[in-house]
């Protein structure tokens, strides 16, 4: 389906967004433009902020400060004509009840104007086998993928995925990037928060890196930390067992010349290419190193 709006504008824009929880701040000035059709993907360590920003934005929380429109509407005014036009899979998971998987989902989608079909719903998210199972009587994967199939049952414009694939065995996880892919593909704008780097290098067009509730780096996920994160580095040893490493932009040659001057093979030889994973800690380890710089000196 094409979910292409006479809207303008962004699915999402956020301007100077701030949150406060008493003495804390959660949320402290983030700036963003989601694209419609994108999928973005929230990166950063436990307490950094991305759940407070999704959930603000889903408009579950309140924020303190700032601008927000979520498919044209400030989400804190959201009527339930715009709630029907979201997804949104929260980071905990759903309350067990009486129901099974097929009524749950059956019951969900009467509420929507143009839902999917619930069978396909199920088969997409691996559920065939346990469609007449109560929710309570499944495991915490087959739960989170109830969860996923909740989410997209109404046929959203916007799907929002907090932390979706926690407790997801590795074939689950693969096959709910299939189903991600199929809903990107028809024109779902995606706002995906996950501690796997992996997924999001997998699913996501771009990321931001939030840390202490500040956005620190916002690119296309193969563009994040900037052209020289992704140098590959060469590490050796000396004859004496000295420990080297070189970053190089051609490795091949580096290797080459290290060999002639050792006059022959280095030992412990390794070229690596940094995995968004690596380039996501030297972010968050320069961003911390940063902030406690700033303390220092304020002190
Ligand atoms: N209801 C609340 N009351 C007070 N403080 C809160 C509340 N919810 C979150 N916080 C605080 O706000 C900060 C940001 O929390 P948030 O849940 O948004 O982080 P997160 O990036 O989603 O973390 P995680 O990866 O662990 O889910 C944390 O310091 C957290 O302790």
């Amino acid at each position: 389906m094409d979910h292409t709006t006479s809207e303008e504008g962004p699915a999402i824009r956020v301007r100077g967004l701030r949150k406060d929880y008493g003495g804390t701040t959660a949320v402290d000035g983030i700036d963003l433009d989601i694209p419609r059709g994108e999928t973005f993907a929230l990166l950063g360590p436990n307490g950094a902020g991305k759940s407070t920003t999704i959930e603000i934005l889903e408009g579950y929380r309140l924020r303190t400060a700032g601008e927000v429109r979520v498919l044209g509407e400030d989400p804190a005014r959201g009527g339930l004509d715009w709630k029907a036009r979201l997804g949104i899979v929260l980071q905990s998971a759903t309350e067990p009840g009486q129901y099974t998987v097929r009524e749950q989902l059956a019951h969900f989608a009467r509420l929507y104007p143009d839902p999917r079909d619930v069978d396909e719903v199920i088969a997409a998210v691996g559920l065939e086998a346990t469609a007449r199972t109560r929710i309570s009587k499944l495991s915490g994967g087959q739960r989170r993928r109830v969860d996923v199939a909740l989410g997209i049952i109404g046929r959203p414009e916007l799907l929002f995925l907090d932390e979706p694939t926690t407790g997801f065995d590795p074939e689950a996880r693969r096959e709910f990037w299939r189903l991600i892919r199929s809903l990107k593909d028809e024109g779902t704008t995606i706002l995906l928060t996950t501690h796997y780097l992996d997924e999001a290098a997998q699913l996501g067009d771009r990321a931001g890196v939030i840390l202490g509730g500040r956005l620190v780096d916002v690119a296309p996920i193969d563009e994040l930390g900037g052209a020289g994160a992704r140098v590959p580095l060469v590490r050796w040893r000396d004859p004496d067992g000295t420990p080297r490493e070189l970053r190089a932009e051609r490795p091949a040659e580096l290797v080459a010349s290290i060999a002639r001057s050792l006059d022959g093979e280095p030992e412990g030889l390794e070229v690596i290419r940094p995995s968004l994973e690596d380039i996501y800690l030297d972010l968050v380890g320069a961003a911390a190193a940063d902030a406690r710089d700033e303390e220092g000196a304020l002190a």
